[in-house]
């Protein structure tokens, strides 16, 4: 393994980081700093139009900066061709040549750097068999599957040796069931090369499975950056609360709204005289297997404020079955109500919020 891959991963800083396309549009990127550190994996996530493929892109070399530095090392690479930076990017649909083999697809990169053809086709053998891809070397992409192809796709990417590895929805053009598959091997390739890893997707759960490091993005700005579990179980605003799913929005009679995980929520019936709690009506009762899932408004909620679901085991809801159209009462122990803050400002309007 290290006879292939020899250059030690590299930490990743952004500085300030903004990419605006045209004059007078809205930024892309607005001024994002972020420091990823080496060797880890790293998710870019959010909803489309975050500006997520942007930066990615940035960091490639494959999109100028309008302003801000991009440090490998502590080296800056602002302004380096994509080449000269140490990194790499593997592209959504792979981007293989479908005219080359497998290994003449691993092996064109060198083949441009002027490397013989002897020394290219063993450095792309070796990285084939890294990948489970040896016996196939001599198919052409559209005789392999696409799991298949992502390996060759990976291989081609590491033959320039990079430092980082920049993926953009890598695994969006794969099924349902292959994608979960190739996720572990993704995840299990990035410890066995030691390589910074940083991973573009729109999917709360794909980056929940795989990164060390998850950075929300919304509108250009980074919502949040954390481990999966701190993300997920401390979410810092409604805006992370809501698109990280699983969480109920709820807003206090004193004004603050809190999010609280919906297999946390306590439901009785509102019948017995006895509970206490929001009153709430079942609006969707859903099957889903292990759980069931409740839909429900809350009675004294705010017009379009009111939605919230509720998790339930599927014992559970066995023992007491809800049906559509019940009142009930809701509860959650404070300890599982997170407090939501009111998510980042664009820079812009951040000096105007600072308290005199
Ligand atoms: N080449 C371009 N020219 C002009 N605007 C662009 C260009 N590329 C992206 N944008 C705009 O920049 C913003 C961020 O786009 P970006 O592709 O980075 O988002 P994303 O989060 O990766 O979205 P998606 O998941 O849809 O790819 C969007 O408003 C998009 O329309």
């Amino acid at each position: 393994m290290d006879a292939v891959i020899a250059p030690p991963p590299a930490a990743v800083e952004i500085v300030a980081l903004s990419k605006r396309y045209a004059e007078g549009t809205p930024a892309a990127v607005d001024q994002i700093d972020l420091r990823i550190a080496s060797g880890s994996y790293c998710c870019l996530l959010g909803p489309s139009g975050c500006g997520k493929s942007t930066t990615l892109r940035m960091i490639a070399g494959h999109e100028s900066v309008t302003s801000g530095d991009i440090l490998l090392d502590n080296r800056n690479i602002t302004n380096l061709p994509a080449a000269a930076r140490g990194t790499a990017m593997m592209f959504q649909s792979f981007a293989l040549f479908p005219h080359l083999s497998s290994l003449d697809n691993v092996a064109f990169s060198l083949k441009m750097k002027g490397v013989g053809k002897a020394e290219r086709h063993q450095r792309a053998a070796d990285l084939l068999e890294r990948v489970a891809m040896g016996h196939l070397a001599e198919r052409k992409p559209g005789e392999l599957s696409g799991g298949q192809q992502q390996r060759v796709a990976l291989a081609r990417a590491l033959i320039t040796e990079p430092r980082v590895l920049l993926l953009d929805e890598p695994l969006s053009a794969l099924d349902p069931f292959l994608r979960i598959q190739m996720r572990a091997e993704l995840r299990r390739w990035q410890k066995e090369l030691g390589l910074t890893f940083i991973h573009v997707t729109h999917s709360q759960e794909e980056a929940m499975a795989l990164a060390d490091t998850m950075v929300v993005m919304n509108h250009g700005l980074i919502e949040q950056v954390g481990s999966p579990h701190t993300v997920y179980n401390h979410p810092a605003s409604e805006f992370v609360a809501r698109f990280m799913g699983g969480h109920n929005v709820i807003d206090l009679p004193g004004g603050d709204a809190i999010a609280v995980r919906n297999d946390h929520m306590h439901i009785t019936p509102a019948d017995n005289g006895s509970g206490s709690g929001r009153l709430a009506r079942i609006t969707d009762v859903e099957y889903q297997g292990t759980y069931v899932l409740l839909g429900l408004t809350l009675t004294d909620a705010a017009p379009g404020r009111g939605t919230v679901s509720v998790l339930l085991g599927e014992n559970a809801f066995l023992a007491r079955p809800y049906v559509q159209g019940e009142q009930v009462l809701l509860s959650w122990r404070d300890a599982d109500a997170r407090v939501l803050g009111p998510g980042v400002l664009p820079p812009g309007q951040r000096a105007m919020a600072m308290p005199a």
